[in-house]
């Protein structure tokens, strides 16, 4: 598959701190690229490298197909960056704002009306257009700053942390948006320190951490390799079972108890066998997802929501 970004052997330093310690990654045309990672990983710096913002100390940058450093200006016209804070006029309209933004990036007369329009439809807010910003609400004046990056029709939209802080009818807005432009073809690249948003966004991933890289590749691949497999179950009699079938690890949760188990299929059908047979009672019984903060966990020994 084609290759829109490649990055190789990124680093950064802002005075003695190291932002960035030999990051490599790249994203196939036409995903959804999350990278992940908690507060002060390294995400931001990453996104304002690929757009020109800060220079990288060391690495390369190579942005559909060509090298960063000697076509930024080019790869400007390809690609839509929405920064973590919102640059917006609050005291125009969002239609004035767009109109502007529109121009920075070179789109003019009636082409940049068709774009107005189609992205204030994206985005939901085509009836607000004429509101002045300062009266949308985060969410919203989100939405118009994602709507800003697209006017030119990138090939490549850069995100940066973009659901920070917003209602959920505008988050869910935004991973509308988001899946829509997928369907076109665009390429996303998604920073977040939410593990859900990745779960339900994004084809490949990298984690990272201090600066460095953890771990990279396929989401679901990632999920299977590195998470823990485990069962849920809501008894009153835990004991008993505990008795009757080989538990090797359980910890208590909400109402019930997770059971790790490397075959949790068999796990299942042996409990519900078990219980039956034996009148134990059960609330609930379910197979648990896979998730990423169990793949954060395997690799640092620490949880991503505590840092
Ligand atoms: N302009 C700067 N000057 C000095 N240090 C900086 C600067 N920008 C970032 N840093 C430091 O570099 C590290 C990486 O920051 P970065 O903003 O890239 O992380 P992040 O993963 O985007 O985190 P956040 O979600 O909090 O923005 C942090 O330790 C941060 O304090």
């Amino acid at each position: 598959m084609e290759l829109v970004l490649d990055i190789q052997h990124l680093s950064k330093k802002y005075g003695k701190k190291t932002a960035l310690e030999d990051i490599s990654f790249s994203v196939k045309a036409g995903t959804c690229f999350g990278l992940l990672g908690p507060n002060g990983a390294g995400k931001s710096t990453t996104m304002k490298i690929l757009t020109g913002i800060v220079d990288a100390d060391n690495g390369n940058v190579m942005i559909l197909g060509m090298d960063s450093k000697k076509h930024l200006h080019s790869i400007k016209q390809k690609v839509g960056y929405v920064p973590q804070s919102i640059t917006l006029y609050e005291e125009l309209n969002a239609y004035d704002n767009l109109l502007f933004f529109g121009q920075m990036y070179g789109v003019k007369g009636k082409l940049l009306q068709e774009r107005i329009t189609k992205v204030l439809t994206q985005t939901g807010l085509l009836d607000r257009a004429k509101d002045k910003v300062k009266e949308y609400s985060g969410g919203m004046k989100r939405r118009i700053n994602i709507a800003a990056a697209l006017l030119h029709d990138p090939k490549i939209l850069i995100l940066d942390e973009p659901t920070v802080g917003i209602d959920p009818q505008s988050r869910n807005h935004i991973f509308d948006m988001i899946r829509a432009l997928k369907e076109e073809g665009v390429t996303i690249i998604y920073s977040t320190h939410y593990m859900e948003e990745v779960e339900v966004l994004c084809d490949d991933i990298a984690i990272i951490d201090n600066g460095k890289i953890i771990t990279q590749g396929n989401l679901k691949e990632l999920l299977e390799q590195y998470s823990t497999k485990s069962i849920y179950i809501e008894t009153d009699d835990i004991e008993k079972l505990k008795q009757l079938i080989h538990i090797s690890k359980i910890t208590s949760k909400n109402d019930g108890w997770v059971i790790e188990s490397d075959q949790p299929v068999d796990l299942l059908q042996t409990i519900l066998k078990t219980t039956t047979e034996q009148g134990i009672k059960i609330q609930a019984l379910e197979m648990m997802r896979p998730t990423l903060e169990s793949v954060f966990l395997s690799l640092t020994g620490t949880s991503l929501r505590d840092k």
